[in-house]
C-alpha cells in the first residue's frame, strides 16, 4: 500500500476575507497556514507522493510559504480549477504514474493534523476499505430554520460532521471524479460525496476535534491564538571559557572594571578574561561562532582595545537574530586580587555594556586553592554562561 496525499489549497478563502490573501497563505503561529499543514504530512511516516493544488496566481505565494520547510522539495504543484471538486480532480490527475495505491485528500486550510487520526484512517485502508472518513458525531442540538423561525428540531442521532484527510483506493475514486466531471456533477463538497454517488460504502473513522477548518477570519485568528499561546519558547544557553597569562604589572581589567594589583593580564587587547568568556557565550546561542571570527587578535585596529566593545557587538549580534538576552553569569576562578569589593561595578559594567536589568547580570569568584596555574598565580581563568530567548518556533 502506498498513500498519496493531495492537499487542496486552490481557494480564494472569500469566507476568510480575501482582501487579506487567501487563507491557506495567512500566519499563524509565525508561519503560513499551508506550512502546518504541509509539515503535518512531509513528518507522517507513511506519507507516499505528495501533491498540492494551488491557484495559478499564488505560484509566489507557495514558494515563499515552502521556502526553509524541511522535506518541501517533495512536494509536487500543480493548478486547480474553479470548485473543491476541480481541484481534487486535478491532484488525483497529477498523481498519474506515481506508483500509489491510496490517497488521501486534505484541505489546505485544515492545519491541525492529528497524525494518530492519519494512522487510524490508514488502518482502515490497509484493513481493505476503499473509502474513509474522519468524522466526529454532532454535539449540539440541530435545528432547521426558515424565514428566521426555528421550523424544526432535527434529531442528531447517527449525524457526522465530516472532516478531512478523505481516504480512498486511488483508481476507484479517480474513476468516481472522472464521471461525475463527465456528467456535468460538479457540486459535491467533499470526496466522499463523490464516493457515495458513485456506489462506494465510506467507513466512518474517528475525526480529530482539533482538525478544524480555517473559514472565517475569526478561525484564523483563534488559530493563531492557539498556536503562540502554545509554541515553545525558543531559549538557548551559550557558554564561554577564556584564559589569560598574568605578568608583573599595575592591575587587571575583569567585567570591565581596573582593579589595582601587582601583575596585569596579558593580551593583545585589554585582556579582560570575564567579557571574553562572556562574548564566547552570547555568540554561541545564534551560532555566530567565537570572538577569535570577530576580532582577530592578528588584527592591529584591536591591539590594547576595551573588551567591552566585543562584548556589545556580540549583544548586537544576538539582537540582530531576534534574541533577547535574559541573563549573562560569569566565574571568575583567580588567586588574586580579590573580586568581592568590587563585584557590584562588575555587574553595573556589564548591565550597561549588554543594556538589560542589573538583576540579570552575576558575577560569581573562587581562588583555585593555591594550585595549578590559577593558584601559582601564572593566570586568570573565566567561565560565562549566557541565556537568551529568540523570537518565533525553535528550528
Ligand atoms: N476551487 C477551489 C476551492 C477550494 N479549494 C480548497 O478546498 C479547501 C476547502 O475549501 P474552503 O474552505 O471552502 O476554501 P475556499 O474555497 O478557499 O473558501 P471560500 O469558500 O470562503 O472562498 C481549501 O483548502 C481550499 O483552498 C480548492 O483547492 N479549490
Ligand atoms: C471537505 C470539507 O472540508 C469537509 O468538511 C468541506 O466539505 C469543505 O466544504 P466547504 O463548504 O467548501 O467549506
Amino acid at each position: 500500500m502506498q498513500i498519496a496525499i493531495v492537499i487542496v489549497a486552490a481557494g480564494r478563502g472569500e469566507r476568510a476575507g480575501s482582501a487579506e490573501g487567501p487563507k491557506q497563505y495567512r500566519r499563524i503561529g509565525g508561519r503560513p497556514v499551508i506550512a502546518h499543514t504541509l509539515e503535518a504530512f512531509l513528518t507522517w511516516p507513511q506519507s507516499g507522493p505528495i501533491v498540492t493544488v494551488i491557484h495559478p496566481d499564488d505560484a509566489a505565494l507557495f514558494a515563499d510559504a515552502t521556502a526553509g520547510l524541511a522535506g518541501a522539495e517533495r512536494v509536487k504543484t500543480t493548478f486547480g480549477g474553479a470548485t473543491r471538486q476541480q481541484s481534487v480532480l486535478a491532484g488525483l490527475e497529477a498523481l498519474s504514474g506515481s506508483g500509489a495505491t491510496h490517497v488521501m485528500i486534505h484541505d489546505g486550510a485544515r492545519p491541525f493534523v492529528d497524525p494518530a487520526m492519519l494512522d487510524r484512517i490508514a488502518d482502515r485502508l490497509a484493513a481493505g476499505d476503499d473509502a474513509v472518513l474522519p468524522a466526529l458525531a454532532v454535539t449540539d442540538t440541530l435545528k432547521r430554520g426558515a424565514e428566521g423561525l426555528v421550523a424544526e428540531t432535527v434529531s442528531r442521532d447517527g449525524l457526522f460532521a465530516a472532516q478531512t484527510p478523505q481516504s480512498f483506493r486511488l483508481s476507484r475514486l479517480l474513476d468516481a471524479h472522472r464521471r461525475a466531471a463527465a456528467e456535468g456533477r460538479d457540486g459535491f463538497t467533499d470526496d466522499c460525496s463523490i464516493a457515495e454517488w458513485a456506489g462506494m460504502p465510506v467507513r466512518l473513522v474517528e475525526g480529530s476535534p482539533d482538525n478544524v477548518k480555517l473559514t472565517v477570519r475569526r478561525d484564523i485568528t483563534m488559530a493563531d491564538e492557539r498556536l503562540s499561546g502554545t509554541a515553545l519558547p525558543d531559549v538557548r544557553t551559550g557558554n564561554g571559557y577564556d584564559v589569560h597569562q598574568l605578568e608583573p604589572g599595575d592591575g587587571v581589567t575583569l567585567c570591565g572594571v581596573f582593579i589595582p594589583h601587582d601583575q596585569k593580564l596579558k593580551g593583545h587587547s585589554d585582556a579582560d578574561v570575564a567579557l571574553h568568556a562572556l562574548t564566547d557565550a552570547l555568540l554561541a546561542t545564534c551560532g555566530a561562532g567565537d570572538i577569535g571570527d570577530h576580532f582577530p587578535p592578528s588584527d592591529p585596529q584591536w591591539k590594547g582595545a576595551a573588551s567591552r566593545i566585543f562584548l556589545a557587538r556580540a549583544a548586537e549580534i544576538v539582537r540582530a537574530h531576534g534574541g533577547t538576552i535574559m541573563n549573562a553569569d560569569v566565574s571568575l576562578i583567580a588567586e588574586a586580587p580579590k573580586v568581592g569589593p568590587h563585584r557590584l561595578e562588575m555587574r553595573e559594567t556589564m548591565a550597561e555594556i549588554l543594556q538589560i536589568a542589573l538583576e540579570r547580570c552575576s558575577v560569581k569568584a573562587t581562588t583555585n586553592e593555591t594550585i595549578g596555574f590559577v593558584g601559582r598565580r601564572e593566570g586568570i581563568a573565566a567561565i560565562a554562561t549566557a541565556t537568551v530567548v529568540y523570537q518565533g518556533r525553535p528550528s
